[in-house]
């Protein structure tokens, strides 16, 4: 039978130290990250939100959740519903109808920098099964960790000339990490300290204790701020199954990329001398590293959790190699049997990501319109009708043709718009994702672009500039099922999703500043199908206005 899994949350600023350096993070219920949710796959989450920060709003998004019915649940500030006021409480409730490893994080500013976050896995039906099976599992939730607060990095970014948050201080895995030490310092010539933990603080590192000859499930989700990152177990291989809450065609691997707003299940059997134990890594692929590698052990029981691996900690390929990157997500395919894309779609929007300067501030935009988010949360003034509340005009389906991705951008200037794609219901939409290069010539970096509401196919990656004629070359056959997708340096990403699930959909950068920035758009389809909202989520502009005269009439 399925269940409603209850739950009363606060949200409240607490003095934590997640890599040993005392500061002050997001916390639920006095939790850094917050605490893990698990279900069954039909189970109805209740989660009763207070909103216990002093001065400032705030949102729960449930990652990786289509909230399927209850658009008004997604947790996105400015999309779905009004922020939460400080002393107000809203209940997020919505169901879980599909298993796999996900996560909730803040979605308002940069909430999810300020450690906003945490865990919500969801299990298999009572009376269905995985398609793999194990033994026992773990749970990693990756992060990145900055010593400058949220507020800092917001006023940075917004600034003119604008100064970038530059590269995490630490790598956190289950929010522990460890900043100018590391438990690996005897391997490392540089002059890195020991760690001195002795397993009580809030940074040690969590262990994972195993037994020999058994297999387990990790579950990996990555909440980072801008990392992407790169997984290994010490002398262990890797078989993935699961990416987003999708079964994947089973591959083996040594290490694996992870990028933030990505999940991932892996098996690994525990086949190795059980008189050791064994390194897990985490380093930062795709941006030139400045933060070290974030290890944590793999304990064989009975052997003493505190001896060390004799061997180094795994290498990652280097931060640019991006041909390594390419393979892996080549590797990932649907597993058989999964459902399949629409053949034909109805409507191709080509996004171009570009980095520019508006009046010399920094922005990225989606062909030319950087994304700034209104005061009315769309749900609500499309649902009624209020037109005054986002621009009308209708943003842009393709970018110029003669712009060239490979070089700067000749006129670097771009827009603020706050338009929305109006999707037909019910429709196949085609997304190409369109990388360019940077400001600076030479420099093309990767994004996670994150849907909301849907899952998508990914049906093709290329390099260069995406012409009509490699559609030819998109995997029909077994796409995988995800809900974030990656475009590299100079290359195109091809999506496809059915427009079936009503509502107000974010579709973004998964990296916080870039969002913050600009570098996202707004879906919206079959508004009109939407139940009524709940007036918690309206309480603000001119849903808030509107709300006020209905109680005056
Ligand atoms: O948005 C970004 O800004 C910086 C750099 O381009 C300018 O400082 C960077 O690395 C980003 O990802």
């Amino acid at each position: 039978a399925n269940k409603t899994r209850h739950f009363k949350w606060e949200v409240e600023y607490m003095h934590f130290a997640p890599d040993c350096v005392e500061g002050v993070v997001m916390g639920i219920n006095g939790q850094f990250p917050g605490p893990t949710i698990r279900a069954r796959a039909g189970d109805t989450i209740h989660v009763e939100l207070t909103n216990k920060l002093p001065t400032e709003g705030v949102v729960i998004h449930w990652h990786g959740i289509r909230q399927i019915g209850t658009p008004w649940a997604d947790g996105t500030a400015s999309i779905s519903q009004c922020a939460i006021n400080p002393g107000e409480t809203f209940v997020y409730r919505f169901q879980v109808d599909k298993a796999g490893t996900y996560f909730y994080h803040g979605h308002y500013g940069m909430q999810r920098s300020a450690g906003l976050y945490g865990s919500l896995i969801v299990e298999v039906g009572e009376r269905e099964k995985e398609p793999f099976q194990y033994d026992g599992e773990f749970n990693l939730l990756l992060s990145d960790w900055w010593h400058k607060s949220s507020h800092e990095q917001e006023v940075d970014l917004s600034s003119n000339p604008m100064r970038w948050i530059g590269e995490p201080q630490t790598l956190l895995i289950n929010g522990r990490g460890q900043y100018n030490c590391s438990l690996a310092a005897h391997f490392s010539n540089s002059s890195g300290s020991q760690c001195k933990l002795r397993g009580s603080e809030q940074c040690a590192p969590k262990i994972l204790h195993v037994l020999p000859n058994k297999t387990y499930r990790l579950r990996i989700a990555s909440s980072t701020a801008l990392a992407s990152l790169n997984l290994a177990i010490g002398n262990h291989k890797m078989v993935v199954v699961e990416a987003d809450g999708n079964y994947l065609e089973p591959f083996s691997v040594s290490n694996m990329d992870i990028y933030s707003g990505e999940s991932y299940s892996v098996l690994f059997t525990t086949n190795q001398e059980p008189s050791k134990n064994y390194w897990i890594s985490i380093s930062v692929r795709g941006r030139e590293p400045k933060t070290p590698q974030a290890l944590t052990i793999l304990n064989y029981i009975p052997t003493s959790a505190s001896k060390l691996p004799n061997l180094p900690p795994p290498v990652a390929p280097l931060w640019d190699d991006y041909g390594s990157s390419r393979s892996f997500s080549s590797k990932i395919l649907a597993l058989k049997g999964s459902p399949k894309p629409p053949k034909k779609h109805d409507r191709r929007i080509i996004l171009l990501n570009t980095q520019n300067l508006i009046d010399g501030y920094t922005k990225w935009a989606i062909n030319n319109v950087s994304l700034v988010l209104p005061a009315t949360p769309y749900l609500g003034s499309i649902r009624y009708g209020l037109n005054n509340a986002f621009d009308h005009k209708h943003p842009p389906e393709n970018f110029r043709p003669d712009y060239d991705v490979s070089k700067p951008a000749p006129n670097q200037n771009s827009t603020y718009g706050s338009g929305v794609y109006m999707l037909n219901f019910n429709t196949t939409v085609d997304v190409i994702l369109q990388n360019a290069n940077a400001l600076k010539a030479n420099v093309s970096e990767i994004h996670p672009w994150h849907l909301h509401g849907h899952d998508f196919w990914v049906l093709g990656y290329g390099e260069g500039r995406f012409m009509e004629k490699d559609e030819m070359k998109f995997n029909m056959k077994n796409p995988p099922l995800r809900n974030t997708a990656v475009i590299f340096p100079y290359g195109w990403t091809a999506l496809r999703f059915v427009a079936d699930n009503p509502g107000v959909w974010a579709f973004h950068c998964h990296i916080e500043p870039h969002l913050h920035m600009g570098m996202g758009v707004v879906f919206a389809e079959g508004v009109h199908h939407v139940k009524k909202i709940p007036n918690e989520a309206l309480g603000c502009g001119l849903t808030g206005k509107m709300l006020m005269n209905n109680v005056h009439n």
